[in-house]
């Protein structure tokens, strides 16, 4: 059994999945589909997908599954206990509107949030747990924890820099992760990402600000995820990595955040509350 099962709840959660035909959509479906103690209860795509109105399970190539996809969120949402949503950042705010009418607990994988993104779902998450985080696996949960920690023990003397690989379908950067982990390594020089972050370099930049953070980022092929930190000091340098192999560990990550979330009240919360890390 793996660390990310449950199944000691009573009441079978019911969950729908947004952008169901995506690379996490599938994923999830899949997985959701195969755990006796959850039901899925809808499975959304946009308005004119080729996917409306098939069952999802054979959609996905698969046995069927009793769940039409469909474009109506509004009737889906309404139904659920739970949404888990990798979508896109506009799609998430209007998703997050509706899950919130429906006192379900929205799981958001979605990355490339920008502030005002951030506020609307602060706004949605006053009436339903929302449980969002730019990496939903255990291993970079727990990276981050390290990052912040060594990122204290060290001086400015050490230089940070993180950078990512991922697919070439990807459209944000740098990702999630690799911001997540630029927020724990500020932390842990006691400040905010955004006072140390280095700004995007192409042609004379400059020699490196003392302290700051730099962030790269590697587009190609089929990389599911690569995040490496590098703390650089003079003589010597520490790296610390996840490598992502499989999608399948950002869906437990989610399912599980989904489960976690039944008996939580409103608010915004992230996987290291889930995990208990
Ligand atoms: N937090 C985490 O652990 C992880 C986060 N992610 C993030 O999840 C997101 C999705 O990634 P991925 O699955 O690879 O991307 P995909 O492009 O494969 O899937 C996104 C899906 O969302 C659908 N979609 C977009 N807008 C809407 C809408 N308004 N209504 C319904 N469906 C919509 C897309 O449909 P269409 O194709 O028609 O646009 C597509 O099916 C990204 O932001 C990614 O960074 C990914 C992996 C892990
Ligand atoms: O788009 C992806 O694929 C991924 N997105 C997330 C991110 O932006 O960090 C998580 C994971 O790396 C895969």
């Amino acid at each position: 059994m793996s660390d990310f099962q449950n199944t000691d709840q009573p009441n079978r959660p019911g969950i729908v999945v947004t952008g169901a035909s995506g690379r996490m959509g599938r994923m999830l479906i899949g997985q959701i589909l195969a755990d006796p103690a959850l039901r899925l209860v809808g499975a959304l795509e946009r308005p004119g997908h080729d996917w409306i109105g098939q069952d999802v399970g054979t959609a996905m190539g698969g046995a069927l599954a009793g769940v039409a996809v469909s474009d109506d969120a509004v009737g889906a949402i309404a139904q659920a206990q739970a949404v888990i949503d990798f979508t896109s950042p506009a799609a998430t705010v209007a998703f997050a509107e509706l899950t919130a009418q429906a006192r379900a607990v929205h799981v958001i994988g979605t990355t490339g949030l920008e502030p005002a993104h951030l506020a609307a779902l602060a706004a949605a998450a006053r009436h339903a747990p929302i449980i969002r985080a730019g990496n939903m696996s255990l291993g970079v949960n727990l990276l981050v924890g390290l990052t912040r920690k060594v990122a204290a023990a060290l001086g400015t003397d050490w230089d940070i820099e993180v950078v990512e690989a991922h697919h070439r379908h990807k459209v944000d950067a740098p990702s999630g992760t690799a911001l997540m982990l630029g927020e724990a390594a500020a932390e842990g020089r006691g400040a905010a990402l955004d006072d140390l972050r280095s700004p995007a370099r192409e042609g004379i930049t400059g020699a490196r600000a003392p302290g700051s953070i730099g962030f790269s980022a590697i587009r190609g092929g089929d990389v599911v995820g690569e995040h490496d930190v590098i703390f650089a000091a003079d003589g010597e340098r520490i790296v610390l990595r996840h490598l992502a192999t499989d999608r399948a560990i950002f869906a437990r990550g989610a399912i599980r955040a989904a489960v976690w979330g039944q008996d939580k009240g409103p608010g915004v919360y992230d996987m290291h509350d889930v995990l208990g890390l």
